[in-house]
């Protein structure tokens, strides 16, 4: 068991590549029997060892992935008094909008030491939905009024990630052993949230510690990260040792959170991560971009049925989304969190 603080300390492998299983999600959706079978058994063994994969064939357009980073760097480029005027911090409750740079640490909410030093990041954070429960969760979207192409994009990048984030549910349906649409009703009123983050280029010298993003695990179900280059990058856990995944141009790295690991009984994993540890290059600027396709907030989500048997019963109670959120705050609140290597 290491600490979360041993975890943020260990030096990066730096190039060590990590393999993951790659899907081409249209090939898949074409596919019929053996070959489908076979992608799908390549995406389970994936989440169930690594718990990440990398997903391409998505078809998004070309070209959308630079669009929006482009119009996103441009808000992170307004002075600091724009950015304080659509700051995620203006009220209680609010979460739609920027957060300044090292204005937190992913593995304090994870559940380190309240000294863990700050992320050297800021972000962006959306929620494009029209559904009451998932509005009242996250406050009003907070879109820079000086740049009318961020709400644009966001909203185009937003509707296609929706429908991505659909149709690997119905892989990840698949490769449980599941009817493909098993998940669909889960997701009606999906609570996804879209994220930017913004790493400007570094000369100073890191805290002991100190990353992009430190240590953490992913609290909700999959996440896709698009990120331009590796360089300074996501970094995995695995064995013991931080890997470096490299995705091909284009594609998505994608990985199980806390509570898709629950629903599935634990067969997938949800694994610790991080961003530009120590070790890795800090100089360049980074952009990321970062989908968090989580189900709705007030469904109960039952253990999945081929995930149980007679000799292994569910481990964990029934939960929804918003009932897990509120389970996690109040075990990191009390727990002294170690982290299995
Ligand atoms: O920026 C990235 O590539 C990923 C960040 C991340 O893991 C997170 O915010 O949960
Ligand atoms: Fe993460």
């Amino acid at each position: 068991m290491k600490s979360v603080e041993v975890l943020n300390e260990e030096r990066s492998a730096g190039t060590i590549a990590l393999d993951l299983a790659v899907v081409d999600l249209a090939k898949f959706e074409a596919a019929e029997g053996e070959e489908r079978a076979h992608m799908a058994a390549a995406f389970d063994k994936g989440m169930r060892e690594i718990g990440f994969g990398v997903i391409t064939g998505h078809g998004l357009p070309a070209g959308l992935f630079q669009r929006v980073l482009d119009v996103t760097r441009g808000l992170f480029d307004l002075p600091l008094t724009e950015k304080a005027e659509i700051s995620s911090r203006v009220a209680e409750g609010q979460f739609c909008g920027w957060v300044p740079f090292a204005a937190d640490a992913a593995s304090r909410v994870y559940g380190a030491k309240s000294d863990t030093p700050a992320d050297l990041r800021e972000r962006f954070r959306a929620v494009i939905s029209n559904c009451d429960e998932v509005r009242q969760k996250v406050g009003p979207n907070q879109w820079p009024q000086s740049l009318p192409e961020v709400r644009e994009t966001w909203t185009e990048y937003y509707k296609l990630m929706e429908h991505v984030g659909a149709r690997v549910m119905r892989l990840a349906a698949a490769s449980l052993g599941l009817s493909d649409w098993y998940f669909d009703e889960y997701f009606q009123r999906h609570f996804s949230v879209m994220m930017a983050t913004h790493s400007p280029p570094f000369n100073g010298v890191a805290q002991p510690g100190q990353s992009r993003c430190g240590a953490h695990t992913d609290t909700g179900t999959m996440t896709f990260v698009y990120q331009p280059n590796t360089r300074g990058g996501l970094e995995v856990q695995i064995d013991g040792q931080w890997r470096v995944p490299m995705p091909p141009e284009g594609s998505f790295v994608v990985n199980c959170g806390d509570l898709l690991a629950r629903w599935t009984n634990d067969r997938w994993r949800s694994t610790v991560h991080r961003v530009g540890g120590p070790g890795a290059p800090l100089r360049e600027r980074r952009q990321s971009l970062v989908f968090f396709h989580q189900p709705a907030l007030d469904v109960k989500l039952h253990c999945v049925p081929t995930c149980t048997d007679a000799r292994t019963p569910p481990r964990y109670a029934p939960i929804t989304l918003r009932e897990h959120f509120t389970h996690q705050q109040q075990l990191l609140a009390t727990r002294d969190v170690s982290i299995a290597s």
